[in-house]
């Protein structure tokens, strides 16, 4: 099968200049990946982001890139208690993005491996959300919590993070019933190649998983970056709850036949 061209980091651009002027974001993982792409695209519209990370060093990279209407936080946000969320009178858009988990078959991840994804993906994200709620609030706010696909059909491999991830799209969409001044969304944006992805699958893996999935291909950071600027816009305001699936189709094919 041949595979449709991707569109070029240009083509992805389809919000104009200044979309987002005067909104403040919080992106955590802002130091790295999609993170770092979504950060640099929301203050290239006109945001001011805090991006928030463990590593201090991958931070400041990302603040040498996006410039003065970037400010950053280094912090665990499994281990330390969204102060800095619950302080922000104000806020339009928080981003859940930090998260992840390594691949293992099911019988060999440990109560601790377990809780520590089922942690970061679902735990500590809904104590951001909590924390983030009155900033978000005054403001009308959204939140993007980034997800895998489908992961109600099941990912094996990943059976932790498949639960945490199906944890979340319910949490978005009980928040977005019992929360109606603010606007949440999950995005699954498919196979990135990021190397925080390459750390857990090697690259021939990976080129299995993009070439089966239905349109033969992977997702770029600019449309990631794209699609959650657009729901950080007024265009995404008659959208809540949702699972948006950005993710070449590969949230149609059961994951074992994606892993070959
Ligand atoms: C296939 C189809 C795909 C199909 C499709 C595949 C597409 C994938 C798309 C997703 C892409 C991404 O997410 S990209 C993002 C990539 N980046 C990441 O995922 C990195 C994120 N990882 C982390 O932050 C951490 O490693 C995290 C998982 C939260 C664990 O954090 P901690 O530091 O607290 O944990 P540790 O102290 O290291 O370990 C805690 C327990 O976890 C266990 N543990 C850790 N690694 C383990 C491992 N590889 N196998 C077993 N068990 C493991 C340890 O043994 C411990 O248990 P005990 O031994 O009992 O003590
Ligand atoms: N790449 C892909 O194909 C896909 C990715 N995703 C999801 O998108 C998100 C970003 O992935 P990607 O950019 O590829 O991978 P990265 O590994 O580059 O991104 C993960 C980010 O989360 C931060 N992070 C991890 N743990 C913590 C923590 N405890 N506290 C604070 N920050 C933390 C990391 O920074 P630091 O280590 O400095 O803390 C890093 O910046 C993840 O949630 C991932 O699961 C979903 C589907 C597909």
């Amino acid at each position: 099968m041949t595979a449709a061209p991707r569109p070029s980091p240009e083509e992805c651009k389809v919000l104009p200049a200044g979309a987002l002027r005067d909104r403040f974001a919080v992106v955590t993982g802002a130091g790295s990946g999609i993170g770092r792409a979504v950060t640099l695209r929301l203050v290239e519209l006109g945001a001011s982001v805090m991006g928030v990370g463990r590593r201090a060093e991958r931070l400041a990279e990302t603040a040498a890139l996006a410039g003065h209407r970037f400010t950053y936080r280094a912090l665990d946000i499994r281990h330390e208690p969204p102060d800095f969320l619950a302080e922000l009178a104000e806020l339009d858009l928080l981003v859940n993005n930090a998260g992840g988990q390594f691949i293992a078959p099911a019988a060999e991840i440990s109560r601790r491996g377990f809780d520590a994804v089922l942690d970061l993906n679902l735990t500590a994200q809904a104590a951001l959300l909590q924390a983030a709620r009155p900033g978000l609030a005054a403001r009308g706010g959204r939140v993007v919590n980034l997800s895998l696909s489908a992961p109600d059909r099941g990912i094996p491999g990943l059976v932790h993070s498949a639960a945490a991830r199906a944890g979340i799209a319910a949490l978005t969409r009980s928040l977005a019933r019992q929360w109606p001044a603010i606007k949440l969304f999950c995005l699954a944006p498919g196979t990135v190649l990021t190397a925080g992805v390459g750390e857990e699958l090697p690259p021939e893996e990976l080129a299995g998983i993009v070439e089966r999935t239905p349109l033969g291909r992977d997702t770029s950071l600019d449309e990631v970056a794209e699609w959650v600027a657009a729901l950080g816009c007024g265009i995404a305001d008659a959208v809540s709850g949702a699972l948006i699936e950005v993710d070449g189709g590969s949230g149609l094919v059961a994951a074992a036949a994606l892993a070959g």
